[in-house]
């Protein structure tokens, strides 16, 4: 969809039911280093179409989300927009594309920068999780709308989990110092949600490089509430998971006809 058609993001109505504006920032400023040698992840391709505009499009395929901030390579911003046009998107939603950091941290920092006043709900989406379905994305944006200040879907680990002390050399066997109760442990995914407010004040205050926006939160003395996730929603992370990734988009071609 061209520009012109687009409405501009300051236009967007809000959610009727709660007078909310939700928009979804995706860091996609990546390398994919533990994929192997490439194209920025985000650009690989699944299923013939760009791992980042199924991304987009699973943020998209909410009706509750009306902004797309696609957070590209730091040098990549113009092919990322480009690569935006040339694909169907929900009409909508609109989007922006600005260039992304060094951490995935800085990335969605910036992602936040860009956002226009309008919007008080944000969720945070790797690009790396193409398959989210649409039933999480607004399972999260519901329990945010319901006065969670961030939220987080998540499942319950399939493995026994061990804490260990660190090798000093690679490859060295090394002690276990724990077994946290598995029960008590869920593997987490994204979208992330949050109150728009909480998240700023989040990246304001927490300077160390942290792995989840939701951690940052937890650092402010917060309450982050877990939602059910899915097993559609795994992070493309190794070469195993594009093989995955590809037979999850085969299937459901397959049950959509075609
Ligand atoms: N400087 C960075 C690093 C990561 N990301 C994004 O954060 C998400 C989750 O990161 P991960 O899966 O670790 O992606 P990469 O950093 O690309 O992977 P790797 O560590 O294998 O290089 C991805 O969508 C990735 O593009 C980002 O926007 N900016
Ligand atoms: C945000 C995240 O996807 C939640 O599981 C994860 O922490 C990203 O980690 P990565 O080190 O960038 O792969």
């Amino acid at each position: 969809m061209s520009d012109e058609s687009r409405p501009s993001p300051a236009d967007m109505r809000p959610d009727t039911r709660t007078n909310t504006r939700t928009a979804a920032v995706i860091p996609a400023a990546g390398r994919g280093v533990r994929l192997g040698p490439g194209a920025p992840k985000a650009l690989r391709a699944l299923g013939g179409t760009p791992m980042l505009v199924h991304a987009v499009r699973a943020m998209a395929a909410s009706r509750r989300v009306s902004l797309v901030v696609v957070v590209a390579p730091p040098d990549g911003a113009a092919e990322v927009k480009s690569l935006l046009d040339a694909h169907a998107l929900p009409e909508w939603t609109d989007f922006l594309v600005v260039p992304g950091g060094e951490t995935r941290q800085e990335s969605v920092r910036l992602g936040l920068d860009a956002l226009p006043d309008a919007y008080d709900i944000v969720l945070v989406h790797d690009a790396a999780r193409p398959l989210v379905p649409v039933d999480t994305v607004d399972a999260v944006i519901d329990a945010v709308r319901d006065g969670a200040p961030a939220v987080v879907p998540a499942l319950p680990l399939a493995d026994t989990v061990k804490q260990v002390e660190p090798a000093q050399v690679a490859g060295e066997p090394e002690p276990v110092v724990a077994t946290p109760e598995r029960a008590r442990l869920r593997a987490v995914q994204t979208p992330q949600g949050f109150d728009r407010g909480t998240l700023v004040r989040a990246h304001g205050t927490v300077t160390e490089n942290v792995t989840d926006d939701a951690s940052m939160v937890e650092q402010l003395g917060l309450t982050v509430v877990v939602v059910p996730g899915h097993e559609e929603a795994f992070k493309v992370t190794r070469p195993l998971d594009l093989v995955l990734a590809e037979a999850v988009l085969a299937r459901r071609r397959l049950n959509d006809g075609f």
